[in-house]
């Protein structure tokens, strides 16, 4: 047993996987061989879902039959969403909301929520995935007063979201860059996010407890939160009297970390934020207000010459989504949905060969410490 310290695990091999590669020295991202550039620009995210699940591009009639099974599986049992509006009316963190509404599907599964075959478990995760989005699209819209909106079959997984929160079918335009986004977030490897789902799975526990796991672990500010932390951010530069780089650079001389910036596997700026950024500075142009995406671009610069530390996904994503509407506190949430057709494949892909995730501390306390009764104690 080797007694050398991996904190955070950095680097630590704890499976093979055939889900996506990353070379975090040229900044590339590959799902199951497929660049990410390519994907981005030509795939829908239920091809790329099928592709994760299944382990090749649908054809046409797998995928007309794979949209449909995901469609009619969007509606939430009605105690579900009551649950939903309870939460929005105690003003609960979305991502919190989220958690506890998706880990509440689990009673309402029409199997059960038990572990099953990889068949139900991936049809238990397929439901899942299918319900997630109706879940934060109802907490937004009660918590604002109105009602959810019942999803359409008729609409794609992007289409649908945005549908669901507006009560509005979005222009095509703006599908198409929910949709990108969707495709971009859906997996990377073995991130903290899919780790607690593996780990979760790895008791023989069920999909709904590994994804509820997950949810959890995506919320953080290190990880998935940080796309929020962003948009907070450009709204304090926004607000203060100090220029983007007098902002920045107190920040850093304060020792503050700027969200949307660094990653434990890429040195470089991450593909996806290339892609994002295109989509935030195109809304931008598109609407005449470009400064979120120009405050967004001088810390980038500013950041690699001073740091070198490059852009995450999280960075970009700030701004296209704020430019597309969408509430601040939705951005972690819409990571998740996305991001849960990642879990649900890592999940299924470990437990094909299984091995309880267990590692080891190592112990620095006292081993010799002799027992008080609590009478004695001072
Ligand atoms: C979807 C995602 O999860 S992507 C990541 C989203 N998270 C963020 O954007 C939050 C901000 N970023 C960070 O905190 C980090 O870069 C992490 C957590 C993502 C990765 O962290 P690690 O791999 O553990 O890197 P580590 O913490 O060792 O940082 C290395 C050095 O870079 C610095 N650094 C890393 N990120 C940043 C940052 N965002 N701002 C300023 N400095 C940073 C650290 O201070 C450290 O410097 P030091 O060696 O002088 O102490
Ligand atoms: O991979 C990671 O550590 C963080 C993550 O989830 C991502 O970048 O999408």
């Amino acid at each position: 047993m080797s007694d050398d310290l991996k904190k955070g695990l950095e680097g630590v091999l704890v499976a093979e996987s055939e889900l996506s590669y990353i070379d975090g020295d040229e900044g590339r991202l590959v799902y199951r061989g497929y660049e990410i550039g390519d994907l981005a620009a030509q795939a829908s995210f239920e091809e790329v879902l099928y592709l994760l699940w299944h382990g090749k591009l649908p054809i046409a009639s797998e995928l007309a039959t794979f949209e449909e099974e995901l469609a009619a599986n969007r509606t939430v049992h009605d105690d579900v969403l009551e649950t939903v509006r309870r939460l929005a009316e105690a003003d609960a963190n979305p991502m919190a909301a989220l958690r506890t509404a998706t880990s509440m599907l689990s009673a309402y599964d029409e199997e059960d929520g038990e572990p099953g075959t990889r068949a139900e478990d991936l049809a238990k995760g397929q439901r899942i995935t299918a319900k997630m989005p109706t879940i934060v699209a109802a907490f937004k819209r009660m918590r604002d007063g109105d009602e959810p909106v019942a999803p359409r079959e008729d609409l794609d997984h992007a289409a649908n979201f945005l549908y669901m929160l507006n009560g509005e079918v979005p222009d095509d335009k703006l599908a198409e860059i929910f949709d990108m986004a969707l495709v971009l977030h859906v997996d990377h490897g073995i991130n903290a996010s899919t780790f607690a789902a593996m780990v979760t799975a790895s008791t023989l526990s069920d999909i709904y407890s590994s994804v509820t796991s997950a949810i959890g672990t995506l919320k953080g500010g290190l990880h998935g939160g940080a796309n929020q932390n962003v948009m907070a951010m450009l709204k304090e530069i926004d607000e203060s009297e100090l220029s983007v780089v007098e902002w920045t650079r107190n920040a850093l001389e304060e020792g503050k970390r700027i969200p949307g910036f660094g990653h434990r596997v890429y040195d470089v700026k991450d593909p996806r934020a290339a892609i994002l950024g295109d989509q935030s500075r195109e809304l931008g142009n598109a609407s005449g207000e470009l400064k979120w995406f120009s405050y967004s671009q001088v810390i980038e610069e500013f950041m690699q010459q001073e740091t070198g530390i490059a852009p995450n996904v999280d960075f970009y994503s700030a701004s296209t989504y704020y430019q597309m509407g969408i509430p601040i506190d939705l951005f972690t949430p819409i990571f998740a949905l996305s991001r849960v057709g990642g879990w649900i494949a890592h999940v299924l892909e470990y437990q094909a060969d299984n091995r309880l995730i267990r590692p080891r501390s190592r112990y620095v306390g006292p081993t010799d410490q002799k027992f008080v009764p609590i009478e004695q104690r001072e």
